[in-house]
């Protein structure tokens, strides 16, 4: 049974990974990722230039059926994580997640890394929806065409993208036409579904304090949206760029569905979040159930193969 996967030339274990922001802030959670035997990578939180400490608290709150978030990236700020991913001995590809809170930022982010020896996966996150007065980048088609045509004259290094949500088929034409101009490496598709809103009834109050309460929203009930936006770039986007499926990934299930859809690896937040590192493992145990229960021996024995009803 083979469950090991690839990112352009890199080669994973296993398709899965942590999604950027769980169990990736510190050198302790980036070292217990680094020794978990069942992921077959790691993606480092967003980095900004400077260290930050987000949002005020409460900003993560766990729900019924999946989580809501405001945290504000916080991060250890970018030379740390340019330093771990550059120094700490890799048992696994790392993906460092750079997030400057400019354009301009995000420039002068990628060129530190152009200049820098790391040779690894980077992935820019166009898509955090919780810093106050910042919009995705993502949503915007035009600016994002734009700051990808300027970052590609100078980066010459894998470089793939976190993308938003999109829910609509035309933006997906849109956002696919704008990626396929670019060498992307891949894209990492949904980042949380933002600005959800939860309620408490008993206090009759939200339950985050940034943004009056407003989060992204991931876990279980983000899983048919993931699994939309996976389909829909599979679909759209050059064969050359790889995807990395995340959202709402609570079982093997759930998994072997994002592989369906199209994805290469798999990346998990919430369950990795409320259930710890051990979630690996069971997902891994479950999605192995699953495919030789039908006969699959590799992931490539089913991935894009999603059947419409004729
Ligand atoms: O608030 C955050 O730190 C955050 N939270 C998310 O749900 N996605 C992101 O990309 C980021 Cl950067």
């Amino acid at each position: 049974m083979d469950l090991s996967s690839k990112i352009q030339n890199v080669k994973f274990e296993n398709l899965f990974l942590n999604a950027s922001g769980i169990h990736c802030q510190t050198k302790e959670e980036l070292d217990d990722l680094m020794n978990n035997s069942y992921s077959g990578g790691m993606v480092t939180k967003s980095a900004t230039s400077n260290h930050r400490f987000g949002n005020p608290l409460p900003r993560y709150h766990s729900l019924p059926s999946g989580s809501i978030n405001s945290m504000g990236l916080p991060n250890e700020g970018f030379d740390f994580y340019l330093d771990y991913v550059t120094r700490t001995e890799q048992k696994k590809p790392i993906i460092l997640s750079v997030a400057g809170m400019s354009k301009e930022e995000d420039l002068e982010l990628l060129h530190q890394i152009q200049d820098s020896d790391y040779q690894g996966l980077t992935e820019l996150n166009l898509s955090c929806p919780n810093v106050i007065g910042k919009p995705q980048m993502a949503y915007d088609f035009q600016g994002s065409d734009i700051m990808l045509n300027e970052i590609f004259k100078f980066f010459k290094k894998p470089l793939g993208i976190k993308l938003p949500p999109y829910f609509d088929l035309v933006h997906f034409d849109k956002i696919a036409s704008i990626l396929n101009q670019y060498p992307l490496s891949h894209v990492n598709t949904i980042n949380s579904i933002g600005n959800g809103m939860w309620v408490d009834i008993e206090s009759e109050k939200v339950v985050l304090k940034p943004k009056g309460g407003f989060g992204g929203i991931g876990g279980a009930m983000a899983l048919p949206t993931a699994l939309a936006n996976v389909r829909a770039l599979r679909q759209r986007l050059n064969s050359s760029i790889d995807i990395i499926g995340t959202g709402g990934v609570t079982t093997g299930r759930d998994a072997f569905a994002h592989i369906l859809c199209g994805a290469n690896m798999v990346s998990i937040g919430t369950q990795v979040y409320e259930e710890g590192l051990g979630a690996f493992e069971r997902i891994t145990s479950e999605l192995k159930e699953i495919m030789n229960s039908k006969g699959y021996h590799s992931l490539d024995d089913f991935r894009g193969k999603l059947k419409t009803i004729e």
